[in-house]
């Protein structure tokens, strides 16, 4: 977009020019744009007037028209950068790139200025952020409510190739994306007693005096929509103590306990935890998801009491909507009872029907150890009151079954048996004397509506983890697969490709239209389009390279063909049968002649991703993929054939950098256990091909693109169970023992620290190898023979690569908010009229 032409029929670039110069000027006290970092400042601040306007023309039409609203309940959302995403949705890009160079800098590099808001882990948190920029953008009245962490993922360094973890410090600049609210404030308390009181009425009522009060403190982040005057919004709290210096103790000497409740309050928002499928169960984690639930809940009952006044809470379900991002916010069940019921004095009944009409429930992974059961003792001790609410919702509930079950299930300890398996509250089977809060059970039975987030995880969701539930309520469970923002993931991090498909198709209405991508298809095995589509490639790979030689100090060859791997690191994500089969290449490379490899096709491996502080088998991957790569990547044989590269810190800003570049990324992971995948979607958007199993929304962008284009491989979900049963009947292929005896021997050192690695998949007892690497070796490695091949033959890469992106309409997360729309929230859009 060219530099806009203001009123006056002037460019209103030296407007911008002038206006960065002077928030510079203003705000920091620096009277020239020197740096990067100075003009990343003024534009930032720049551009933050004109999203606060769009922000606040949004809020008055809203205000005005008051439409149902959707609040999105998360413990995550992992932003990234805002800058480009910001000028790029307002449409500013024109002024602002004109401006900075008139001021000697360039957009790219200016952007790289700022850091990466990173409040979340992994998937969760990115689809969060990518859902508000769709909800904006398709102008529905809708808010992210969250946390405002002061440190948010940690940073990853590599200490001697291990993983380093380091707070991640991230507000020390300021954040010119976010607006204090002083004048919003909620108090959320903890501990404490409950009292019975009867109330003049004769009605007995429940009373909760918190033990502990922190003040909940808004910030809020304006979220700008692509080519709509719609600008959204994302609530963040912060925690701030009540009193936040203790003077007398001060006086007394006492300068700890002065502190004291200060340092308890502000430990509340401080951190996010960087778990991102094993809960921690840490007292402080159900604080901060309270935290937040409380402080939200109150925020939006507050709003609709002032438009509706405190008699009309039926009115509630048409007038908000919640959807909470998998169990994190489910204590937002009793929550919002105890705010109906004890502050607003509505019946239990009343409420309950209100409560479960309001909330709805997103299931994010199957992992048993991911779903969240908090200790009867923990909840009780610091939310007594809800705890007591839980209990009544558990009896409420399990009357109701037992009486539902009665027909199908006459015989009393079979009813009981089940009442038991679907009680909120249940034993913890690893320790009989521990009570147990299933918060997944309470979000399925306090929810309107259950969803998994990819078609084969959804089933799974509904077949096995919910299976009684799905039985009872079958109308309740919904699949509502993945999807990404095409304008951050393909617009503004691939503008070249972006420009590309622009000028074939004759618009770029495709960036709110994916669906128009489709016409792609007839261009696939166009010489001249296939040349030019190419050419964006490799410059991005040039870039990525780039980047390789500053993180590493070494020239990667760019006509190699780069295989990508970036994630969480996680056993069931099995970046380590990556890294086994980069080894038998590797090993097979060695065996060649010098006239033989050069044959081969050359390959950069990278792989990217952060393992959870406290999981050691993860750390270890990172360390067996930093021992491979500085071998092979120092072999005189095959260095030219072969290189292995771990990125480290990885995040949402270095994943804007790798996707474009990539030409082949991994989504290898064990059928059935990886939900949806989201960065596969990014991938493909940008014609990177897929090599994966049949998991997730592997199988679904397969559909879409053409099956026959992707390198499918491995076991199916279906058969998991009895391979594992059959463990012990399994005969590993020889290459396998091949390479568990090199990694045991010690050819890539460190043989101690690995053997905990060799082991966990390399005998042959029932429950080892719970992933069934052995089992897909083979077949991962002839898939990979696959990708060779077609490598070779480049007409027929290109020809691929550009179907993937002609397919991926479908996972935009447009196509996605659209569906939660009209299937879950039952919200339409609200635009406001256009900015003057
Ligand atoms: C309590 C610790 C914890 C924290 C985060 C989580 C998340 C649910 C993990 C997560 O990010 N899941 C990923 O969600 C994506 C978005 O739906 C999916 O695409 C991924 O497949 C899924 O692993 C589980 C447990």
């Amino acid at each position: 977009k060219t530099a806009a032409i203001n009123k006056s029929g002037t460019s209103s670039v030296p407007a911008t020019t002038k206006d960065i110069e002077n928030k510079l000027r203003y705000l920091f006290g620096r009277n020239e744009v020197s740096t990067p970092n100075d003009a990343y400042q003024g534009t930032a601040w720049s551009v933050r007037e004109r999203l606060i306007d769009a922000f606040n023309k949004t809020h008055e039409h809203w205000k005005k028209e008051d439409p149902k609203f959707i609040y999105y309940l998360s413990a995550e959302f992992l932003m990234g950068r805002s800058l480009t995403n910001t000028v790029f949705n307002l449409g500013l890009q024109g002024d602002y790139a004109t401006a900075l160079k008139e001021l000697g800098q360039k957009m790219e590099q200016v952007a790289e200025a700022e850091r990466d808001a990173a409040l979340g882990n992994g998937g969760l948190g990115r689809l969060a952020a990518c859902f508000l920029d769709s909800m904006a953008t398709l102008d529905l009245p809708g808010w992210g409510y969250g946390i405002r962490y002061k440190y948010g993922m940690f940073k990853q360094a590599l200490k001697d190739g291990y993983q380093q973890e380091l707070p991640d410090i991230w507000l020390t600049s300021g954040n010119p994306w976010e607006v204090r609210r002083d004048d919003v404030r909620h108090m959320v308390g903890f501990g404490g007693r409950v009292e019975r009181r009867r109330e003049a009425g004769g009605r007995e009522v429940a009373v909760w005096t918190p033990a502990e009060q922190v003040i909940a403190q808004a910030y809020d982040n304006p979220i700008p929509g692509y080519s709509t005057p719609t600008t959204s919004n994302l609530r963040l709290w912060d925690a701030l103590p009540l009193s936040e210096f203790d003077l007398a103790a001060f006086n007394a000497g006492d300068y700890d306990r002065a502190m004291l409740a200060r340092e308890r309050a502000e430990a509340i928002s401080a951190v996010l935890y960087p778990n991102d499928s094993t809960p921690e169960g840490k007292e402080l984690r159900l604080k901060q998801q309270y935290f937040f639930v409380c402080a939200s809940l109150q925020d939006v009952l507050s709003r609709f009491k002032a438009t509706h006044g405190s008699a009309r809470w039926d009115l509630l379900p048409s007038k908000a909507v919640f959807q909470l991002n998998d169990t994190h916010p489910t204590i937002a069940v009793a929550e919002l009872m105890r705010l109906l019921v004890d502050v607003e004095g509505l019946e239990w009944d009343e409420a309950w029907g209100i409560t479960t009409k309001c909330l709805n429930y997103t299931n994010h992974t199957v992992m048993p150890e991911a779903l969240e059961k908090w200790p009867v003792k923990v909840m009780a001790k610091m939310l007594p009151r809800h705890m007591e609410i839980i209990e009544v919702i558990n009896e409420g509930w399990t009357q109701w079954l037992s009486a539902h079950l009665a027909s199908e299930l006459p015989a009393p300890e079979e009813r009981a048996k089940r009442i038991a398996a679907m009680s909120i509250i249940h034993e913890n089977p690893w320790n009989k004397e521990e009570m147990l809060v299933n918060m997944a059970y309470l979000a399925v039975v306090g929810s309107s509506a259950v969803n998994g987030v990819a078609a084969i995880h959804s089933n799974i969701v509904k077949d096995e983890i919910f299976n009684d539930f799905y039985k009872i309520f079958p109308s309740k469970f919904q699949n509502k697969t993945n999807g990404v923002t095409p304008r951050r993931w393909l617009a503004w991090c691939n503008p070249e490709l972006a420009d590309l498909i622009t000028q074939q198709l004759g618009s770029d209405a495709w960036i709110n239209d994916t669906e128009q991508l489709t016409a792609l298809r007839t261009h696939a095995s166009d010489p001249a389009f296939q040349q030019r589509w190419a050419a964006v490639k490799s410059a991005k790979k040039e870039r990525l390279a780039g980047l390789i030689k500053r993180v590493w100090g070494e020239e990667v060859n760019t006509a190699a063909l780069f295989d990508i791997q970036i994630k969480r690191i996680h056993e069931y994500k099995r970046q380590y049968l990556n890294v086994l089969s980069i080894i038998w290449r590797y090993k097979q490379l060695k065996r060649m002649s010098p006239q033989q490899r050069l044959q081969a096709v050359p390959r950069v491996c990278v792989i990217g991703g952060k393992a959870a502080s406290a999981y050691d088998m993860a750390k270890r991957i990172i360390r067996l993929v930093t021992a491979v790569g500085s071998v092979i990547n120092a072999d005189p044989d095959t260095r030219d054939y072969l290189r292995l590269y771990f990125l480290p810190d990885y995040n949402v800003s270095l994943a804007e950098t790798i996707i474009p570049a990539a030409e082949l990324s991994q989504h290898i992971s064990t059928a059935g256990t990886e939900a949806s995948g989201t960065s596969n979607m990014k991938f493909a958007l940008n014609g990177c091909l897929i090599i994966g199993t049949w998991d997730g929304a592997n199988i679904e962008i397969a559909e879409e693109t053409g099956v026959e284009n992707v390198f499918v491989f491995g076991v199916r979900a279906e058969d998991i169970n009895g391979l594992r049963k059959e463990r012990k009947n399994f005969k590993t292929d020889p290459r396998w023992d091949e390479i568990m005896r090199d990694i045991e021997g010690g050819m890539f050192g460190d043989k101690e620290y690995f053997k905990p690695l060799v082991d966990s998949v390399n005998n042959m007892k029932v429950g080892n190898d719970w992933f069934l690497l052995a089992n897909d070796f083979a077949a991962y490695l002839d898939a990979q023979q696959q990708v060779d091949e077609c490598y070779r033959d480049q007409a027929e890469w290109l020809r691929r690569s550009i179907m993937y992106t002609a397919g991926s309409g479908k996972f935009s997360s447009d196509r996605t908010i659209r569906q939660y729309a009209e299937d879950i929230w039952h919200v339409g859009p609200c635009r406001p009229p256009p900015a003057a």
